[in-house]
C-alpha cells in the first residue's frame, strides 16, 4: 500500500493541493489551471454522508485532469468541483464507477438549499432489509449458542442471509477502497468478516456485519437530525408573498417569480418573503431570524425590513429590494454553508491522527495475528479473531464525524444570535482572544453623530457657514458629513455645485464653490494649508479649538485659501451597550485598545467613560493597520470596526468583527465575524460561543480516545469481542454526534442581557 493510501479510514486530506479544496474559491483560481477560467459545478450527492465517501470522491476525482479544487458540504451532500473542463461528463461517470447518483445543482440555488428540508437519507427499504438481516444474524449466533456448530449448515444458511442483506453495501465499498488502495473503515469491516469466516467463526461474522450496517444507519439518521436542526434555524422566509397586480388587485404569488421593486404586502403576525424598503404602512417587526435581538423594532415608510422577519402589528406594504436569492437570510444562510466548508484546525488535527492512527492499529493487529503463534504462545485461531477485533476498533469514525458536527452547531448556534461567523477557524479561535482593538466612531459610539456648534471666525454668517460646509460634504461617506448635512437639510436651502472636490481620508473635504477653494477638516488638514494667520486670529482658533476639544467635541475647522472661516463641532453618543461589554470582555481577562482618527482629548474622554485605558489616536487608517501589525505578531488579536476605513486592519487582525453588518454590504463581506447587530455585546457572547464549542469539541475528543483505549486494552488482553467493539464504535459515534448536536440549545445566558432587560 503506497504512501498515500496508507491513510486513514475516513476524509484525512489526500494531498496538500486537494485539501486547498477546502478553503475559499478564489484559492481554487489561482491553481494550475493554466490561466484559463475555473468554472464551478455544484452537484447533489444524496449518498454522500459520510467523510469516508468524501475521500472516495476525492480519490476518484483526483485522476482527472481539469479538476482544480473539490468543495465538500457533508452536511448538505452538496461537492463543488471546480474545474477547466469543457464536459463534465466524466465526472458524472467517474462517480458513478464508486456508486454515487450525482445531481447538477443551479450555482444559484445552493444557498436556498440549507433552507429546503431534505429527504431523509435512510428509506424504508434499508430499514427492511436491515431487520431481515438482523433477525438472521441473531437467528444464527443463537443456533450456535443452542449447541449447533459454528460451521453448521443452519448456521451457515443464516449467515450468509444476513450478510447478503445487510452487508452488500458495505462489501461493495470495500471493494471500491481496495481497487484505489486506501484503507477505510469498509475494508477494515470486509477484512474483519472475510476473516472470520476464514476461521469458520460464521456467526460472529454475521453479527459484526449487520450491526456495523445498522450504525451506519443510524449515523445517517444523526447526522440528518444536524442538518434539519441547522435547516430550521435557517429556514424562515415564506414561499409566497401577496404582490401587487397590475390591475391593482393583491394576488399570492410564488416568491421566486417577484422581481425587483414589485411591491408586496405582509400583515400582522406574518413573516416577512423578501427584503424591502417600507412604503406605507407602521408597525413593530420582530428581527430576530436576521439580528439575533429580541426587541421587536419599530419600522415606518423608508425603513429596511428584512426576509424571514416577523411583522408583529400592523399591516407594511413594501417595495421589494432583493430577489430570493440575494437576501440578507440567503446570504447568511450561504455564509454559514460556505463557512463549514472550510475546516477547523481541531478537525485538520482529528484528520492528522486519524491518518495515523488506522495504520498503526493495522500494523499491530497484524503483529497480534502473527507473533504469538509463531512464538507458540497463542494458537492461531485466536490471535487471529484478537486482530480482527483490533481492525473493528481501528476506525476513527467517532472522533472524525463529531468535530464537523459540532463545529457546524457552533456555527449555527452563532449565526442564530446574530453573529456571523464565516469559518471554524474563528470559531475555535474566538476563546484565544488576548487582546482587541475597537474603532471609536461607529463601533464603541453611535456613529451619528450630531452638529453641536458653528463659530464664524472671519466675515461669513452662520447659515452661509453651514451651506458652504454641507455643499462640500455631500461628496463624502464620514458620519461628520452626515451630522452636517442632516442639520443644513433642515435649513430648506440648497446645496452649491462643487467643483474639484476631493475627500482626503482621515482629514477631510476639499473643493472649489463659487470660483473660491475651501478646505473642511481636522487640524491635521488645515495645517496643510500653511496659512498665515495674523496673531489675534491664531489667538481666537487655539482658544475655541481647546475649548470645544475639552468638551469632547470633533472639531473641524472651514478655510479658504488666505483665511480661517470657521469653527464646526460635532458630537457622538456612547452606545449603552458598549460599557458593559467592555467590562465583560475586561472581566474575560481580554486587553482593550480603543484606536480612533479623532482628536487625542475627544478619543481619551470616550475611552474614560467606557472604561478603556489604551487609547491611540489621530491615526491615519495606515497607523491603524501597523498598530494591528504589531499587536498581532505578539498575541492573538481582534479588531472590531464598522468595515468602511477600517479593512486593511480588519483583515491583518486574526479575527475581523465587523458591527452592524446587516445595514452594510462592505462590512458583511469583509469581515471574518460579522456582527448583524450594532451591539458591542454580541463580542463576549462569541467568545463564550467559542469556548462552549471548544468544551464540546474535547468532551467529544477525549469520549472517543478513551473508549479506544479501552478497547485497546481489552482486546489485547482477550476480554472483548468483535461485535462488543463494533457495539462500542458506533454508540460511540452516536454519542458524540448527539453532543455535538447539544450545543444547539446551549443557553448563552450572559451578566450583561439579565441586567439590561
Ligand atoms: N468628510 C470629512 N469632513 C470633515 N472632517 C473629516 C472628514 N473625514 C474625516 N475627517 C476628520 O478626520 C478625523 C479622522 O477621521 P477618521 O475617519 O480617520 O476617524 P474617525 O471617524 O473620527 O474615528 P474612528 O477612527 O474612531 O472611526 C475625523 O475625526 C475628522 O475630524
Ligand atoms: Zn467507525
Amino acid at each position: 500500500m503506497s504512501e498515500k493510501s496508507s491513510c486513514a479510514c475516513e476524509h484525512a486530506p489526500i494531498d496538500a493541493a486537494n485539501d486547498k479544496a477546502a478553503a475559499p474559491h478564489n484559492l481554487a483560481k489561482n491553481e494550475s489551471t493554466g490561466g484559463q477560467d475555473t468554472q464551478s459545478l455544484a452537484l447533489k450527492i444524496q449518498n454522500m454522508d459520510c467523510p469516508t465517501e468524501e475521500k472516495l470522491i476525492r480519490l476518484s476525482l483526483k485522476t482527472v485532469a481539469g479538476i482544480a479544487a473539490l468543495d465538500f458540504d457533508l452536511l448538505n451532500r452538496i461537492l463543488t468541483v471546480h474545474h477547466t473542463l469543457s464536459n463534465t461528463d466524466i465526472i458524472f461517470s467517474k462517480l458513478k464507477e464508486i456508486g454515487m447518483s450525482a445531481l447538477p445543482l443551479p450555482a444559484t440555488t445552493t444557498a436556498s438549499a440549507t433552507t429546503q428540508t431534505q429527504t431523509p437519507s435512510v428509506s424504508r427499504r434499508q430499514i427492511i432489509t436491515m431487520s431481515i438481516a438482523a433477525v438472521a444474524a441473531f437467528s444464527s449466533e443463537f443456533l450456535a449458542w443452542r449447541g449447533a456448530a459454528n460451521d453448521s449448515l443452519p448456521v451457515i444458511m443464516t449467515a450468509l442471509i444476513a450478510v447478503f442483506a445487510g452487508g452488500i453495501p458495505t462489501l461493495k465499498k470495500a471493494w471500491v477502497a481496495l481497487r484505489h488502495l486506501s484503507l477505510n473503515i469498509y475494508l477494515l469491516m470486509a477484512t474483519a468478516v472475510i476473516g472470520a469466516v476464514a476461521i469458520g467463526q460464521w456467526p460472529e461474522a454475521a453479527v459484526v456485519i449487520v450491526l456495523f450496517g445498522i450504525a451506519e444507519l443510524i449515523e445517517a439518521a444523526s447526522l440528518d437530525r444536524a442538518r434539519n436542526a441547522i435547516a430550521g434555524l435557517m429556514a424562515h422566509a415564506p414561499e409566497t408573498a401577496n404582490t401587487l397586480q397590475t390591475n391593482g388587485e393583491w394576488k399570492d404569488s410564488p416568491v421566486n417569480e417577484i422581481t425587483l421593486d414589485q411591491m408586496i404586502r405582509v400583515r400582522a403576525g406574518e413573516r416577512i418573503a423578501l427584503d424591502g424598503i417600507v412604503a406605507s404602512g407602521h408597525s413593530s417587526v420582530d428581527q430576530a431570524a436576521i439580528t439575533g435581538e429580541s426587541m421587536p423594532v419599530e419600522k415606518r415608510t423608508g425603513d429596511q425590513v428584512y426576509a424571514g422577519t416577523l411583522n408583529q402589528s400592523g399591516t407594511l406594504q413594501l417595495r421589494v429590494s432583493s430577489l430570493q436569492a440575494d437576501t440578507m437570510l440567503s446570504r447568511i444562510a450561504r455564509s454559514v454553508q460556505q463557512a463549514q466548508s472550510q475546516r477547523a484546525p481541531t478537525q485538520s488535527l482529528v484528520d492528522q491522527f486519524a491518518a495515523y492512527y488506522t495504520p498503526v492499529v493495522f500494523v499491530v493487529a497484524l503483529l497480534i495475528a502473527v507473533l504469538p503463534p509463531l512464538l507458540g504462545t497463542n494458537s492461531w485461531h485466536d490471535s487471529l479473531y484478537q486482530a480482527l477485533v483490533l481492525l473493528v476498533i481501528a476506525c476513527p469514525c467517532a472522533l472524525v464525524i463529531s468535530t464537523p458536527v459540532t463545529v457546524v452547531c457552533g456555527l449555527a448556534l452563532a449565526a442564530k444570535r446574530g453573529i456571523l461567523i464565516k469559518g471554524g477557524l474563528y470559531l475555535e479561535q474566538g476563546k484565544n482572544l488576548r487582546l482587541i482593538a475597537l474603532d471609536k466612531t461607529g463601533t464603541l459610539t453611535e456613529g451619528k453623530p450630531s452638529l453641536t456648534d458653528v463659530i464664524a471666525l472671519a466675515h461669513l454668517s452662520q447659515a452661509e457657514i453651514l451651506q458652504i460646509a454641507a455643499s462640500l460634504e455631500a461628496g463624502s461617506q464620514h458620519p461628520v458629513a452626515y451630522a452636517i448635512l442632516s442639520r443644513h437639510a433642515e435649513s430648506g436651502e440648497n446645496l452649491m455645485p462643487v467643483l474639484h472636490f476631493s475627500s482626503i481620508t482621515a482629514s477631510g473635504v476639499n473643493g472649489e464653490i463659487n470660483g473660491q477653494r475651501y478646505s473642511l477638516g481636522n487640524l491635521r488638514m488645515f495645517e496643510s494649508l500653511n496659512l498665515t494667520l495674523a496673531p489675534e486670529v491664531k489667538k481666537i482658533l487655539d482658544e475655541n479649538l481647546a475649548q470645544l476639544e475639552q468638551q469632547n467635541k470633533t472639531v473641524l475647522i472651514l478655510a479658504d485659501t488666505r483665511h480661517v472661516l470657521a469653527l464646526l463641532a460635532v458630537a457622538d453618543k456612547l452606545r449603552v451597550s458598549s460599557q458593559t461589554a467592555v467590562r465583560e470582555l475586561q472581566t474575560m481577562g481580554i486587553d482593550l485598545v480603543m484606536l480612533t482618527g479623532d482628536n487625542a482629548q475627544t478619543a481619551k474622554a470616550i475611552a474614560a467613560q467606557v472604561g478603556i485605558s489604551e487609547v491611540r489616536s489621530q491615526l491615519l487608517p495606515e497607523e491603524k493597520l501597523l498598530a494591528i501589525t504589531q499587536f498581532s505578531d505578539k498575541q492573538i488579536t481582534g479588531m472590531v470596526g464598522d468595515g468602511v476605513n477600517d479593512a486593511p486592519a480588519l483583515a491583518r487582525a486574526h479575527i475581523g468583527f465587523a458591527m452592524g453588518a446587516a445595514g452594510s454590504d462592505t462590512a458583511l463581506e469583509t469581515a471574518d465575524v460579522a456582527l448583524m447587530q450594532d451591539d458591542l455585546r454580541k463580542l463576549p457572547e462569541f467568545i463564550r460561543i467559542s469556548k462552549q464549542t471548544a468544551r464540546v469539541l474535547w468532551q467529544n475528543i477525549g469520549f472517543a480516545i478513551s473508549v479506544k483505549i479501552l478497547f485497546f486494552a481489552l482486546t489485547l488482553t482477550g476480554h472483548s469481542s468483535m461485535w462488543m467493539a463494533v457495539f462500542a464504535d458506533t454508540g460511540t459515534s452516536l454519542l458524540v454526534v448527539l453532543n455535538g448536536l447539544r450545543l444547539l440549545r446551549y443557553q448563552v445566558s450572559s451578566v450583561s442581557e439579565t441586567s439590561s432587560s
